[in-house]
């Protein structure tokens, strides 16, 4: 049995000796690595946070002693040693999540995978304990990247004024995000970081000293929480100590007992203390090490000893079509610039990095600062395309409106990740951006249903430069090309249907899913219309004209089917006093459990079965009350005519719950269905 094995609790921890902790460390390492090529996940951050995880729960006493990780993603170790060590499904449907969950572990706080969050979550509930004459520590680790954050320095500013509140921050400074870290705080860390005297001296210390009987140990123990004096003069303390935090640093971070050394006076201290913890992305894992872009930052299935990818490619991602098509755009326009936050080659800057060195900044992990740096680009002349994963765009939703829209600032955001994203959980599906941005005035957002589709919609949107744009695209492969059969105003035709009752409209990379839906509701005798707006916001003005044409229009779009193009579609038809049903087929208002893409969709009814499954039964149902209730065709839907309302609620399937939202974890699902008549 190995020690990893007999670790069932931190508790198992606390008697292990320092070879048995080496030993502990090698094997965690070998099991990082063999788990998660076999499923994916994030393998250089959690080899990095090795040492550094087994001191934290050697010197403090989770759950009572509160653990906070920023973004969550180097987690796995912690997981392992709070009795976590199945990782056959990690980030898979009913397996471990890939980061911290409330429902798995009590030793488990932040689920939400956002950066820079971390410690605002510890000042807040260090304020709780304080209040509550609760005991406990709070110890918050963040990354160096994490740290580029801004919502960090806003928690560190009201950090640091409680002088008398105690709260550990633990840096886990690998001078990386993906690539190494940017900007001044990087320039800073690395002063510290670098200030070889004091490590020399620290070096001889734990050499020489360590061997010195009796006193040595002593001596290395105040060397090593030498007083200020000391280190300034061997290393400048500058930006945090005169923030008001003590400094403990910086510490090897792969030398347990120095890792617990510096833990257990940073535990004593009755104040604000930040360890500054030196780590390796990647540690121990020559292939991750080797890695220049990111060390392995995230991999998918692989062979560990080869590491070659072991999961099929089904041809290229919407990714490396948007990386192609903008260089190729940046050739042709010097004015056309770019901005990644922290994420160059995640978003597929890369290319255009190489070819445009001086037209891409990396931000850090600064999605606010992308999109307000980018109106000032914008006002300077020149067109910034920000490129950032849809779900980190939330945060940067004000400036996106107050600093962008408000000034008819010529930006274009590209959001990747777009819809269900699946294995990164909850926080990351991106289906929030075409619900909150449907308010920004003259903003203008697109979704591409192929590649091609994506090609032309960001030329169109680089081209609008006194209003901001957005093109968005999912996680995974662009699949096949979807041509058109017509086109009536900007809306591309996919199908027409003869004499077709019902006209679905397919929202971007959703244009497969509807085309199949037609053809079962086809076999049902219901013959559709498929269209594809292409511009999803402004609804475009011809939709109506098509609306009036059929008896039922649903919309289906991988986002939140709340306030989503669906609801903007039916204002539209209100607007235009086209009075024909719309029905929306989209992401429930919930968080969705990490699962694969294509099962969440299923579990939330975004399939062609799921949705010709609805159509046609409303339309039966109809069959029977249509005598009843006049003419087929455009009959007026609206709050109050029962009849019709009534048949396009949920109807509660075998299990009580509507088959759309059966399987996801649902939140006041029921009230909202998973298709609703139009308001
Ligand atoms: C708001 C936000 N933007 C971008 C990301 C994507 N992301 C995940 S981890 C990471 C890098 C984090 O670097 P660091 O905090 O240093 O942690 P490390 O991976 O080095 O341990 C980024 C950019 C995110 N999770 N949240
Ligand atoms: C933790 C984080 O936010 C990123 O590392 C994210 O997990 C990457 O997602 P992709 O794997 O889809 O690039
Ligand atoms: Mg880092």
């Amino acid at each position: 049995m190995t020690i990893l094995e007999t670790i069932r609790g931190p508790r198992d921890l606390k008697a292990l000796s320092e070879a048995e902790l080496g030993e502990l460390s090698e094997e965690i390492r070998e099991f990082l690595v063999h788990a998660v090529a076999r499923t994916g996940g994030h393998l250089g951050p959690n080899l990095g946070v090795v040492e550094l995880t087994v001191a934290l729960h050697r010197v403090f006493e989770s759950p009572a002693d509160r653990i906070l990780w920023d973004t969550g993603h180097q987690s796995y170790v912690h997981k392992m040693l709070t009795g976590r060590q199945d990782f056959s499904k990690l980030r898979g449907k009913g397996g471990l999540s890939g980061y911290p969950s409330r429902e798995e572990s009590e030793h488990d706080v932040i689920e939400n995978s956002h950066a820079s969050t971390a410690l605002g979550w510890a000042d807040g509930l260090a304020k709780a304990r304080q209040v509550q004459g609760e005991k406990g520590h709070v110890v918050a680790v963040i990354g160096d990247g994490a740290l580029t954050g801004g919502m960090a320095w806003e928690a560190l500013n009201n950090i640091a004024a409680a002088k008398d509140r105690p709260l550990i921050i633990v840096v886990n400074d690998n001078e990386r995000s993906y690539a190494p870290t940017i900007g001044g705080l990087a320039n800073h860390l690395a002063t510290l970081r670098t200030t070889d005297s004091y490590e020399r001296v620290l070096a001889w210390g734990k050499d020489v000293l360590l061997r010195t009987p009796v006193v040595g140990n002593t001596i290395y123990e105040s060397l090593h929480g030498a007083k200020k004096g000391f280190k300034d003069a061997f290393a400048p303390q500058g930006m945090f100590e005169d923030l008001g935090l003590k400094y403990v640093g910086p510490i090897d971070g792969h030398d347990i007992k120095a890792v617990e050394s510096a833990l257990r006076r940073a535990k004593r201290f009755h104040g604000p203390v930040l360890v500054h913890c030196l780590t390796e992305k990647g540690r121990g894992y020559e292939p991750a090490l080797a890695h220049e872009e990111d060390h392995f930052h995230t991999v998918g299935v692989m062979d560990p000893l080869t590491c070659e990818p072991l999961a099929p490619s089904n041809g290229p991602s919407w990714t490396s079509v948007f990386g192609d098509e903008i260089v190729r755009i940046g050739e042709e326009r010097d004015d056309v610039v770019a901005i990644t936050a922290a994420m160059l080659h995640p978003v597929g800057l890369g290319k255009f990095a190489e070819r445009f060195p001086g037209r891409v900044w990396d931000v850090g992990i600064a999605e606010q600062h992308a999109a307000v740096s980018a109106a000032g680009l914008a006002t300077g002349g020149l067109h910034p395309v920000v490129a950032v994963y849809a779900t980190f765009l939330n945060r940067a939703f004000d400036q996106l409106l107050m600093d962008v829209a408000l000034h008819r600032c010529g930006v274009t955001f590209v959001l990747d990740r777009a819809g269900v994203t699946g294995v990164d959980g909850a926080s990351h599906n991106g289906m929030w951006d075409m619900s909150i941005l449907q308010v920004v005035p003259g903003l203008r957002i697109a979704a591409p249903r192929d590649a091609e589709q994506l090609r032309l919609q960001l030329r169109e949107a680089v081209a609008v430069d006194d209003a901001p744009t957005l093109v968005r695209f999912p996680k995974e492969s662009a699949g096949p090309e979807i041509p058109a059969v017509d086109r009536v105003g900007g809306i591309d035709v996919l199908h027409r249907g003869e004499d077709a009752r019902v006209l679905l409209v397919a929202v971007g990379v959703m244009a497969p899913v509807c085309l199949q839906a037609a053809e079962l509701l086809a076999a049902r005798g219901i013959a559709c219309t498929v269209v594809d707006p292409r511009w999803v916001k402004p609804v475009d003005p011809a939709l109506p004209g098509l609306a009036a044409e059929h008896e039922l229009v649903a919309v289906v779009e991988d986002n939140s089917r709340a306030a989503g193009v669906g609801a903007a579609v039916a204002l539209a038809l209100g607007d235009a006093e086209v009075d024909v049903p719309v029905r929306r087929f989209g992401i429930p208002e919930q968080f969705l459990a990490h699962a694969k893409r294509g099962e969440v969709l299923a579990d939330i009814g975004l399939t062609p079965v799921e949705i010709a499954g609805a159509i046609g039964a409303s339309f039966e149902r109809r069959g029977v009350q249509g005598a009843e209730g006049g003419a087929a065709g455009g009959r007026a839907a609206g709050a109050g005519s029962s009849g019709l309302v009534a048949q396009f609620l949920p109807q509660p399937s075998a299990g009580g719950t509507p088959s759309a939202l059966r399987g996801a974890s649902v939140e006041g699902a029921v009230m909202d269905g998973a298709y609703e008549e139009k308001e």
